[in-house]
């Protein structure tokens, strides 16, 4: 497998280890000053303070960081499910209210396909329920995307008689075919083995070679987030910050090692007390939150950083 992919319009490839440049088209995507905080009986608790990434079309994207870090309430705001405390959720220019079919997610529980259905039925329902396609188209739909994810023998099977992985091939089908314009993942892989784990990350990277969705990816694991993403943002956790943001594509394996160990120091090392890293010259956020380039050293928040896709000085 390569990790390496034609990249999203605006990259340049002089220079691997460089973060894209921005690109003319605007983002897909906008994740802007997002807080977000759940109230219980015992108070409230803040999952991501102030967070802001933007994604592009045909991106992959991928969230990072430790347990707890909020990577997982980010994408339940995403997918419209969880309401923002502060800031806002853009895509497409319009601001996010609610679920809709233009995200669809994908979730690490194999049971996220009812298993009164079957393989087809469970690809063909989503369309038919939000009446994008009738149910003949749906079915032809259906089967079109399973044929892709190597499961047309399985169509007429039961969730209960797939391994992990094919639940899993199951999933993506049924969410890519409604087509969304942006695909949302949490932790997909995480409840395989590892060689399940890594074949189905294969399956994902020449899925995106055909299809060029927009993705946005969940995991804890730091290879995962190397071999999936074009860009990881690095989060840091209680409440969630933005640690870093960095690029994952076009890397050599002695780059890729380094990325890899890089991660680790901003994932293990304590975090200052000013929010700054001691990794290279790291900018703080307004808030004190940490968006640092770590190919440069500089903040994302830098005038060099414009955007995250933002060129270097
Ligand atoms: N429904 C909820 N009610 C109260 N607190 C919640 C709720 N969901 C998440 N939290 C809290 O919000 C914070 C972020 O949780 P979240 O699940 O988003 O993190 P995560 O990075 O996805 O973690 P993990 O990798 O373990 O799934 C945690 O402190 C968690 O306890």
């Amino acid at each position: 497998m390569s990790a390496v992919s034609p990249t999203p319009a605006g990259r340049t490839d002089d220079d691997p280890t460089v973060p894209p440049r921005p690109g003319a088209e605007e983002a897909l995507l906008r994740v802007q000053g997002l807080s977000l905080d759940y109230r219980s009986e015992r108070g409230v608790v803040r999952a991501t303070h102030r967070v802001d990434f933007d994604v592009f079309p045909s991106e992959r994207f991928v969230l990072l960081g430790a347990s707890g870090c909020g990577k997982s309430s980010l994408l339940k705001a995403v997918g419209g499910f969880v309401a923002p405390s502060e800031g806002r959720i853009l895509i497409d220019g319009r601001p996010v209210q609610g679920p809709g079919p233009d995200r669809i997610a994908v979730f690490q529980e194999f049971d996220q396909l009812p298993p009164w259905k079957t393989v087809l039925e469970n690809v063909a329902f989503p369309l038919i329920a939000s009446r994008t396609a009738s149910k003949a188209q749906a079915r032809e739909r259906a089967r079109d995307w399973l044929s892709r994810v190597g499961l047309s023998d399985f169509a007429s099977a039961y969730p209960h008689q797939l391994s992990g992985g094919m639940k899993q091939r199951v999933a993506i089908a049924r969410a890519l075919a409604m087509q969304p314009r942006i695909l949302l993942m949490d932790e997909p892989f995480a409840a395989l083995d590892a060689l399940t784990r890594r074949r189905m990350q294969d399956e994902l990277l020449a899925l995106w070679e055909q299809e060029r969705f927009t993705l946005l990816f969940v995991t804890h694991a730091i290879d995962e987030a190397l071999t999936v993403g074009h860009r990881i943002l690095l989060l840091s956790p209680h409440p969630g910050r933005v640690r870093a943001e960095l690029n994952a594509q076009g890397l050599t394996p002695s780059q890729r090692l380094a990325q890899s160990e890089r991660i680790e120091r901003l994932l293990f090392e304590a975090e200052p007390p000013s929010g700054r890293s001691t990794e290279g010259d790291v900018g703080a956020g307004a808030d004190g939150g940490v968006a640092a380039c770590l190919d440069c050293g500089l903040s994302t928040s830098a005038p060099a950083h414009a955007t995250p896709r933002g060129a270097h000085a």
